[in-house]
């Protein structure tokens, strides 16, 4: 179906078939990403929005200080993503071919605007991902905080434009489908938000034996510790609390808003969720992996 200008997204800049935001990234800069020289080193984070990409980069940035929080804390941040940068923002490319190693980056983009070198198995992804429901909640509520982001009439208006992919990003679908699909091409770890709810301590230390990285049982322990949702919001950079008003409304909620799973069930009618359900079944047919929140399971 065609939109009309009132209906399209205006902070949207459509861009082979991935929407960016104007005034945050610029297309041509994007496509000079695929470009860049990848070290065995390098680690992307690769999320579709909302799916825990700061909590991946807390565990990461945590891992590397072997646990030792004010080792990350006392640092002059406003948040995880000075540490560790989204690489398609405006001038991170850049700053990413002279950084020292590691290099670690997080993106919400499509496969195919990463350097092919990624899918030769040089480097590391991690992707992170969560069930769509929640994944389409929480998205509701950043684009109230998000200056850059469009606010949304309402939740059913927001829905339809989820669904349709008419958000920054793209379809969740296409997203996991595509980066899942180059899988054993890559070293890549395939992550759920909801197996790190429910057993942080497990995740932590797949995540860091993925990394190759040593930690002892304390150390180990204090990684857990810093990164579950209560700590995190006492961390004013783990929680975006210092990024400042012009680019996130603080008065409009909080980033760190609940770190739950199933919160779609407050807001989803029966009749979405129906929806939702046959979107997903015809999408995810053919997908090799079930999840814990597939039809017929609860969340
Ligand atoms: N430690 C921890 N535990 C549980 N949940 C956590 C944690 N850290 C972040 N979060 C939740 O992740 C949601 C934000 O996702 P992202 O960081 O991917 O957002 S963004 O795409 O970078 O804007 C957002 O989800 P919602 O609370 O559902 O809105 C955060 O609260």
């Amino acid at each position: 179906m065609e939109l009309n200008d009132a209906e399209k997204n205006p902070t949207l800049v459509p861009h082979r078939g991935f929407n960016l935001i104007s005034g945050t990234h610029d297309p041509d800069d994007v496509d000079q990403i695929y470009n860049l020289e990848i070290r065995d080193s390098d680690v992307f984070v690769v999320t579709y929005p909302k799916s825990g990409t700061i909590w991946m980069q807390q565990i990461l940035l945590l891992l590397e200080a072997k646990g030792d929080v004010s080792a990350i804390n006392h640092l002059n941040n406003h948040s995880n993503g000075d540490l560790i940068p989204w690489i398609e923002l405006n001038g991170n490319r850049q700053a990413f071919i002279t950084a020292p190693s590691p290099r670690l980056r997080v993106t919400h983009l499509q496969h195919q605007f990463l350097p092919p070198a990624l899918s030769q198995k040089k480097g590391k992804v991690i992707y992170v991902a969560r069930n769509p429901k929640d994944v389409l909640v929480s998205y509701f509520h950043f684009h109230k905080l998000a200056n850059m982001l469009e606010t949304p009439k309402d939740f059913d208006d927001f829905f339809e434009k989820f669904m349709r992919g008419d958000v920054f990003g793209c379809s969740w679908f296409e997203h996991i489908k595509t980066w899942y699909s180059h899988k054993d091409d890559m070293n890549m770890l395939f992550i759920t938000y909801e197996e790190m709810i429910q057993d942080l301590h497990s995740a932590v230390e797949k995540i860091s034996s993925f990394l190759g990285k040593e930690l002892t049982d304390e150390q180990l322990a204090s990684v857990v510790k810093h990164s579950t949702f209560n700590n995190m919001r006492k961390i004013p950079q783990a929680s975006y609390e210092k990024v400042p008003d012009d680019l996130l409304s603080h008065q409009n909620g909080r980033f760190m808003r609940k770190g739950i799973i199933g919160d779609w069930r407050n807001h989803f009618t029966q009749a979405q969720n129906e929806r939702f359900d046959q979107v997903f079944l015809r999408e995810m047919e053919d997908f090799p992996l079930t999840f814990t929140w597939d039809m017929g399971h609860t969340d």
